[in-house]
């Protein structure tokens, strides 16, 4: 397992992140476990914040909530002075009640119901990324009813889309999110949203995907915008303030894996911005940009005790532990290979090709296809590297089974940011109706 932020192998042969040794956080906390390290997510905020500071333009960074959100988090976010992205009443809550700054809060998504509008409005959040017509009408009703203007942002499809390692210009017209450049729905929307009294076009927004390793995509993208910007400057006397290019910075989940640093990811789309922009004569927009994978990814590692395991000669031996897809169900849905290790044997010689599975009542039900360990154990602690994305956020209580506790660690202390869930959050919801009702008492 690649060693990164703060995590070493100490003097016992533990692993060890911001300080606390993990064998010791199995302990106190039991498992599974998601350790958070601290000082590498405000590292990554940094390096985001610093990177625009040194482009000289004016930017927003926005966290890309969806990736991890929890109070606390939305709490490292406003000391690192960026913007929250939510995309839902739950997360919209979770950053009000953290005491996130509503008017550095941006709200997305495709289909935002009438409720949720109406409690960010209340709420006075800086801005919507506003889908598609639908969705600008109803804002607009809504705004107009409570007498508050709105600052929106539109989505667009810019014709781009990143598979990763490649980009098309075409397909991207088939996309539940935003309105089409191309064929002319995103140039309607904005004739019909300078019109609106309660309206406040900002700019437009364009995201092309995730977990994206080169440049070149943000490039074409901004290449995209500019030219839609200049027509709508020229035919509509409109001129955008604000230009969002979305998420999709890579991480480094596995050796191979090649992101650029993020700098140069900044450096990039700024330099594109300028030229481009001063191409066209057209002054420079803020630039917003919503980073969620590559804020908090590599900053999580997921802890688990080895239970079962069996050898099957010739094919593969299995070693169980005592979490799965539904602490992380990207393996399953994604195909998403990660590194591991033996928390508790930091030291010792991988000797063994192993494959590590969940606990669920699922044959897909894999963390990760062969990965060499030294020979494992029952009670071993399986350490899982990079799993801070979409991981707590994507994580379900399938086969009711609680979702574990999230922590931070920092500087040799660790706190809890998420507790464990309990059998009564697993029970909690479930009513049995009166005619169901067991005639003798079940006890606690
Ligand atoms: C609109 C939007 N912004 C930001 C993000 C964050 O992306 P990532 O976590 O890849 O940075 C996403 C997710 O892909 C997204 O859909
Ligand atoms: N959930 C995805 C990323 C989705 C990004 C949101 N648009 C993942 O785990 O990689």
């Amino acid at each position: 397992m690649y060693l990164h932020g703060t995590s070493m192998i100490n003097d016992q042969g533990h692993l060890q992140i911001g300080g606390c040794d993990t064998t010791e956080l199995v302990q106190r906390y039991g498992t599974p476990l998601y350790v958070m390290d601290e000082q590498l997510i405000r590292q990554r905020c940094r390096e985001y914040v610093g990177a625009f500071r040194e482009s000289g333009l004016k930017f927003q960074v926005a966290y890309a909530s969806k990736a991890f959100c929890v109070m606390a988090m939305c709490r490292i976010v406003e000391e690192e002075g960026m913007s929250l992205d939510v995309v839902s009443d739950g997360e919209l809550y979770t950053a009000l009640q953290a005491g996130f700054p509503p008017s550095r809060i941006h709200f997305h998504g495709n289909n935002k119901t009438p409720y949720e509008i109406g409690m960010a409005i209340d709420a006075g959040i800086g801005c919507f990324v506003v889908d598609n017509l639908v969705e600008l009408h109803m804002l607009s009703a809504i705004a107009s009813e409570k007498r508050q203007k709105v600052r929106i942002l539109f989505r667009i499809t810019p014709g781009v889309e990143a598979h990763t390692h490649e980009y098309i210009s075409t397909g991207q017209t088939d996309s539940k999110f935003g309105l089409d450049l191309d064929n002319g729905s995103a140039y309607l929307a904005i004739q019909a949203a300078v019109k609106l009294p309660f309206i406040e076009l900002l700019g437009v927004h364009s995201h092309i995907g995730s977990q994206i390793f080169e440049v070149e995509g943000f490039q074409m993208a901004v290449d995209k915008v500019i030219g839609f910007a200049a027509k709508v400057r020229d035919e509509l006397n409109f001129v955008f303030s604000v230009i969002n290019l979305g998420g999709g910075f890579g991480i480094r989940y596995i050796e191979g894996d090649t992101p650029l640093p993020v700098g140069n990811y900044v450096k990039a789309i700024a330099e594109s911005i300028t030229a481009n922009f001063s191409r066209y004569d057209y002054p420079t927009p803020e630039i917003w940009i919503e980073p969620g994978r590559s804020i908090v990814g590599d900053s999580g590692t997921t802890l688990y005790t080895v239970g079962t395991y069996k050898n099957i000669p010739n094919v593969r031996k299995y070693v169980a532990v005592d979490g799965g897809m539904t602490d992380n169900p990207r393996p399953a849905l994604y195909q998403s290979r990660y590194e591991a290790m033996l928390a508790n044997r930091g030291s010792e010689t991988n000797e063994e090709l192993v494959s590590i599975a969940g606990k669920c009542c699922e044959s897909g039900d894999m963390l990760i296809w062969d990965v060499m360990l030294p020979e494992v154990h029952t009670g071993d602690v399986l350490a899982v590297s990079c799993t801070g994305a979409y991981n707590y956020a994507m994580a379900s209580n399938y086969n009711r089974i609680r979702r574990p506790a999230v922590i931070f660690v920092k500087d040799g202390e660790a706190d809890v940011v998420v507790e464990r869930e309990s059998f009564k959050d697993i029970t909690g919801n479930d009513r049995i109706p009166v005619r169901l009702k067991p005639t003798t008492q079940v006890s606690p």
